[in-house]
């Protein structure tokens, strides 16, 4: 759904019931829903058949040959009139279950399609989202979107709809028989009608909100809860198990309270119905039985509208019901809705060139986070290509925000950040992204083998490459000797994985994807020295040909780059090879003292590690 239909669909106004909105938003499912209130109308149909035929029978007892049967089929005698109504009844059963049968099948499988559609469309949609939207916002909150506000909406679909839908058509189809046998007493079986709907309106005002409530409750259970999961060890250090019990408590009790709110409103629904019916049915049970002693109304349409008031005023006690479920998908579906509405602001561009040299500039570049401050301020630095390049810095210099901006998580306030002289606005995606490999500070492995978390890289690649960048990474050791080598299952996030391991893996991922650029954020910060000085060696290799732009706290590692940039509170204060830096005095001749143990000025040749 949605990528390609409900794209060419005109946008729905965000005031609109989101009932229109969905209608026109997903336009390739209007065909299935109206298939579906049409079988929906023709088992209803069926479905008043046989208090019709009963009525019809005992019209054939009362009055024989000039019973309504005989006018209308025909049929002299009283056994084969009845004959002939067991007859129709029994088509009446056989159409009635057919179409109950397409009915369910065509609402179930939309529900289940809208579910799938939906969900897929947004997670995408997420997936779509700017890093620093996803940055601001707790997983679970989206979470709880895609997965409990879909599922929500998939069962208002499956049952809620063709509920109401079977609600409404009852009350017109029961009106039809009322109104063409006896007004007075349509007057009194309808006179409850009124009051059931003030009512329900009424419920469903109240309702509303309360809904809003208990699905904002859902949303923060499941956010803190999922937040909690992934820090576990830090609660489990800080002995919080009980602090955190205590939180998931009290995000509990409200969503109780909420639902109870909920609930406190619409358990008072259905006795108030009730009530209602009791005035309807008593009304039509007496007058009717009335008419029918002063024959004025025939015995046969009496017993049909005992039957049918029941029929019309009995399954309005389910109005509360259905309304509930309907309250709940559309809370759900405001939310669904309002998360497609969401925009991202950095938008990808349409240039992707064939090749690229991997020359990376910095133009007079600001840049800062949301409303906050400059947390770079006028950087300008040129990474010719096949060069590598290292930023150093104390820490919140704004080291990780250059990367992310190399990478477009974030564009610059002011200035331009170019690749081989292309503003990255310009580049699509893949023209830039996808000529970069990447190695995060908080390094992600994924659920499967690590086999499969090497080849995320590039998809497709052979076992033999996969092994390939797993020996340039430094990481080929360490997978052999697991029981299952390559094919060692790491759990999720590689929680099974050493920090130093799961950087190995990260960077052989990198590796393998053959990349113009590589662009490390710490990645060699939980590797001991002996296995750093081999990645280093590894890297040394790798990054030939290739630009590489590392970020690191050890020196050590980037003693090697070509050009060294450092950044403090945000502005480069200095730049050169490590040893131009060291043999001047300045922040990086500092640093490098402080990390040694030396003074400044006499170690430039020292060996660390
Ligand atoms: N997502 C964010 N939202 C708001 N401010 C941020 C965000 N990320 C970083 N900052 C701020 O930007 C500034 C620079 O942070 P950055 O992470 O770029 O520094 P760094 O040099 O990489 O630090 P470190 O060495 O500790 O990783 C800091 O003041 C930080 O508080």
């Amino acid at each position: 759904m949605g990528s390609t239909e409900s794209s060419s669909a005109p946008p729905p106004h965000p005031e609109h019931h989101p009932l229109t909105q969905l209608w026109v938003r997903y336009r390739q499912y209007r065909a299935r829903v109206v298939l579906a209130f049409v079988l929906s109308t023709c088992r209803k149909v069926m479905d008043v058949m046989p208090e019709l035929l009963i009525g019809a029978a005992i019209d054939v007892v009362v009055r024989g040959s000039d019973s309504f049967v005989a006018t209308l089929l025909g049929i002299a005698d009283r056994r084969d009139q009845i004959l002939a109504l067991a007859v129709i009844n029994a088509v009446v059963w056989v159409l009635e279950s057919t179409f109950d049968y397409l009915a369910a099948l065509t609402w179930r499988n939309l529900a289940q399609q809208v579910e799938h559609d939906l969900r897929l469309e947004a997670y995408g949609h997420v997936q779509g989202l700017d890093m620093a939207w996803h940055e601001s916002r707790a997983t679970g909150t989206t979470l709880a979107v895609v997965n409990d506000d879909v599922n929500q909406l998939e069962r208002f679909l499956d049952t809620g709809v063709d509920k109401l839908w079977q609600l409404a058509l009852n009350v017109v189809l029961v009106g039809a028989v009322f109104a063409l046998s006896s007004w007075t007493l349509t007057l009194l079986a309808f006179a409850p009608i009124p009051v059931i709907i003030v009512g329900s309106l009424w419920f469903q005002r109240r309702l509303e909100p309360r809904y809003a409530v208990v699905r904002a409750a859902v949303a923060r259970i499941s956010g803190l809860v999922s937040a909690n999961l992934g820090g576990m060890s830090t609660i489990k250090s800080f002995t919080a198990e009980e602090r955190e019990l205590e939180r998931v408590r009290e995000a509990s009790e409200a969503y109780r309270l909420a639902n109870a709110e909920a609930i406190r409103a619409s358990a008072a629904f259905v006795p108030l119905i009730r009530m209602a019916i009791l005035v309807g049915f008593t009304m039509t049970l007496l007058l009717g039985g009335w008419m029918a002693l002063d024959g004025r109304l025939e015995l046969g349409l009496y017993s049909v509208l005992v039957f049918m008031t029941q029929r019309l005023l009995w399954p309005l006690t389910q109005v509360g019901e259905v309304l509930d479920l309907y309250q709940r998908a559309m809370a759900s579906v405001r939310r669904i809705l309002a998360l497609l509405d969401e925009r991202p602001v950095t938008l990808p561009g349409q240039r992707s060139p064939a090749s690229v040299s991997g020359r990376l500039e910095l133009r007079d570049v600001s840049a800062g986070y949301a409303d906050g401050p400059d947390v770079l301020h006028d950087v300008s630095m040129v990474v010719p290509a096949g060069e590598v390049h290292a930023v150093v810095g104390p820490t919140g210099a704004g080291k990780s925000t250059l990367l992310r901006l190399l990478l477009r998580f974030t564009d610059p306030r002011s200035g331009q950040v170019c690749l081989d002289g292309l503003d990255l606005r310009e580049l699509t995606w893949e023209g830039l992204r996808g000529r970069i490999g990447y190695v995060s500070q908080d390094v992600f492995l994924f659920e499967g083998t690590v086999a499969d978390n090497i080849a995320y890289g590039r998809p497709g690649a052979c076992l033999e490459e996969v092994v390939r960048a797993a020996v340039q990474a430094e990481a080929a050791g360490f997978i052999e000797a697991m029981p299952h080598g390559y094919d060692t299952h790491v759990g999720e996030r590689g929680v099974t994985l050493s920090g130093g391991q799961r950087q190995r893996l990260a960077l052989a991922r990198a590796i393998l994807r053959d990349p113009a650029v590589l662009i490390l954020d710490e990645a060699t910060s939980a590797v001991d020295n002996e296995t750093e000085a081999a990645i280093q060696r590894s890297l040394a290799e790798v990054s030939q040909g290739r630009t590489t732009v590392m970020v690191a706290h050890r020196l050590s590692t980037v003693r090697h780059a070509d050009r060294i940039w450092v950044l403090a509170d945000g502005r480069v204060v200095e730049a050169g090879t490590h040893d131009e830096l060291v043999s001047r005095p300045g922040p990086y001749a500092e640093l490098w003292a402080v990390q040694t143990g030396t003074q400044i000025g006499t170690m430039a040749d020292a060996e660390v590690g």
